[in-house]
């Protein structure tokens, strides 16, 4: 039978990465993207930012929304303290499948769960499933016209708290307009646009830093 994009993304990690080296994951999965088939992580450039972002933020409690390959499920994972935890959320069952094999090559299953389902189903069921209080860090990287109805979501459901960050890819391509609008306008946000590109392509793309007030 014909092997998908992700079976063929997996098949690189589990033939060139390190077992237990997330950098050699990661940097495989780019080779991969650059020289072989594009595939929709985040990529190298805006993941740089993101390594950022968390490596300021040292969250303890992290949300991804659209989890693909976990490209950066691993980055995030890679740069978290010991007993901080990565909830991540994929509703595509193969991908989610493929996700799960990446994560655990790179050694980080310990401190990721992921969870098979669609955001909006499962945000509600944070705290009571997951014994989640507020999460610090949330990656949104999902359908982009979810990005501004799972933040009003998780700010109905008390999962956000004073200073806790939402870090969106794609604001620009394939663009989340409402959800961009919401966050640079709202009292309730301080947003700030870090300029990038499309992950292995020279269109402009670019993740959106939003702090919650409170
Ligand atoms: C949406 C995808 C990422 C994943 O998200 C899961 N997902 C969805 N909705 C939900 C939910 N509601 N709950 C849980 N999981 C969920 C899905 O199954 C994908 O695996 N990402 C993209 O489509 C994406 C596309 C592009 C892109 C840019 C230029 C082009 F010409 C073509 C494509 C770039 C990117 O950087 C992306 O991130
Ligand atoms: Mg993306």
């Amino acid at each position: 039978t014909q092997s998908t994009r992700p079976q063929r993304l997996l098949g690189a990690v589990q033939q060139n990465a390190t077992r237990g080296d997330p950098r050699s994951v990661v940097k495989t999965i780019d080779q991969f993207c650059k020289h072989k088939e594009w595939a929709m992580n985040v990529g190298d450039e805006k993941g740089c930012i993101l390594d950022s972002v968390v490596s300021e933020l040292n969250p303890a409690t992290v949300l991804e929304l659209g989890t693909y390959c976990g490209y950066s499920t691993v980055r995030i994972a890679s740069l978290l303290p010991p007993h901080a935890r990565l909830i991540t959320l994929e509703f595509n069952p193969h991908f989610a499948a493929v996700a799960r094999q990446i994560i655990a090559w790179a050694g980080l299953q310990d401190k990721v769960l992921l969870v098979e389902g669609a955001s909006g189903d499962w945000i509600p069921k944070m705290k009571e499933q997951f014994g989640v209080k507020t999460f610090d860090l949330v990656f949104l990287d999902h359908w982009k016209d979810r990005y501004l109805p799972d933040t009003k979501l998780m700010e109905e459901c008390g999962l956000l708290r004073k200073g806790s960050v939402l870090l969106a890819d794609n604001v620009v391509c394939p663009g989340t307009p409402d959800y961009l609008q919401y966050v640079r306008n709202s009292p309730r946000y301080n947003s700030q646009y870090f300029r990038s590109h499309l992950e292995y392509t020279k269109a402009e793309d670019g993740l959106e830093k939003s702090v919650f007030l409170g």
